[in-house]
């Protein structure tokens, strides 16, 4: 298939090695300050655009993509507040969307373990729940888009916990509803997302580590693979279906 790469940085250079291996085209790369691509016809010719970018261009990259009427995979986090927009948008105007804050199967195999963990941890209120992430040092946003949907799971299954915030060692929350994600950035570390449970007498931990970006590249290019000639919404779950 034909795919255009919106983002050439560490994640759509990773992408275009795997897309190659796997037969398709590189029809178009656009980076920053080329935003004149969209309008090319090699831009329109591509089945679907894999966008990496940054919180702050997400958007209009979306939209641009839109006006020329091609279908969007992207993993950009740090824009999320928009989410409801942007499906609003896409669904009202016949386009296509397919979003992850992770695209690595590991990731959602985690978030199916996570889940798991949190349903059972819901009657034992003698464990506190908490998070912490680890990403190299040049990532924009804090906490991750991973770390972020693990936290909404755990929310949406623990009773005692409402709300998460970032824990920068000021952060006060006297009730305990919040869940405290703690995020550290580190030399090139690709990501490691841990999600806590402490009581008096012990702890247990569950750890998500990848060892390279290759994971989330190829989840990226089997999600643009999914959502070639499909329309709205998509997420991990209409492709893996419910793990
Ligand atoms: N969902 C997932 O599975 C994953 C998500 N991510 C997320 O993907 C995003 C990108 O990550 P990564 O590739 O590591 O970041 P990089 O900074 O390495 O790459 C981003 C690229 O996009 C370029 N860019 C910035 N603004 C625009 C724009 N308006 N139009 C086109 N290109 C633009 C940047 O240029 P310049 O450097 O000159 O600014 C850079 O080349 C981040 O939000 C990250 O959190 C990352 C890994 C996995
Ligand atoms: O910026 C990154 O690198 C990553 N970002 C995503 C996130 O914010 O969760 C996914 C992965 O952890 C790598």
């Amino acid at each position: 298939m034909k795919i255009a790469l919106i983002g050439y940085g560490k994640m759509g250079r990773e992408i275009e090695k795997i897309a190659l291996q796997r037969g398709h085209e590189i029809v178009c790369t656009i980076d920053i300050n080329e935003e004149d691509k969209f309008q090319t016809d090699s831009f329109r010719s591509a089945d679907v655009a894999i966008e990496f970018t940054s919180p702050k261009s997400a958007l209009s990259n979306y939209r641009n993509a839109f006006a020329a009427d091609v279908p969007v995979v992207s993993g950009t986090t740090g824009w999320l507040e928009h989410l409801d927009e942007i499906i609003k948008e896409c669904e009202v105007n016949g386009k296509t969307f397919f979003y992850a804050s992770n695209f690595s199967l590991g990731v959602n195999l985690f978030f199916a373990l996570n889940n798991y963990l949190a349903k059972l941890m819901n009657r034992f209120t003698d464990y506190d729940v908490s998070m912490e992430e680890t990403h190299h040092i040049h990532k924009l946003d804090a906490p991750s888009g991973t770390a972020i949907t693990l936290a909404e799971d755990i929310i949406s299954n623990i009773d005692r916990k409402s709300g998460w915030i970032l824990d920068d060692n000021n952060t006060t929350d006297s009730t305990g509803h919040d869940l405290k994600i703690k995020s550290f950035r580190e030399g090139e570390v690709p990501g490691i997302h841990t999600v806590i449970y402490e009581s008096e007498a012990d702890i247990i931990k569950i750890t998500h580590d990848a060892k390279s970006r290759k994971g989330f590249a190829l989840g990226a290019v089997l999600a643009a693979e999914f959502t070639k000639g499909k329309k709205g919404f998509l997420g991990m779950k209409d492709m893996l279906g419910n793990l």
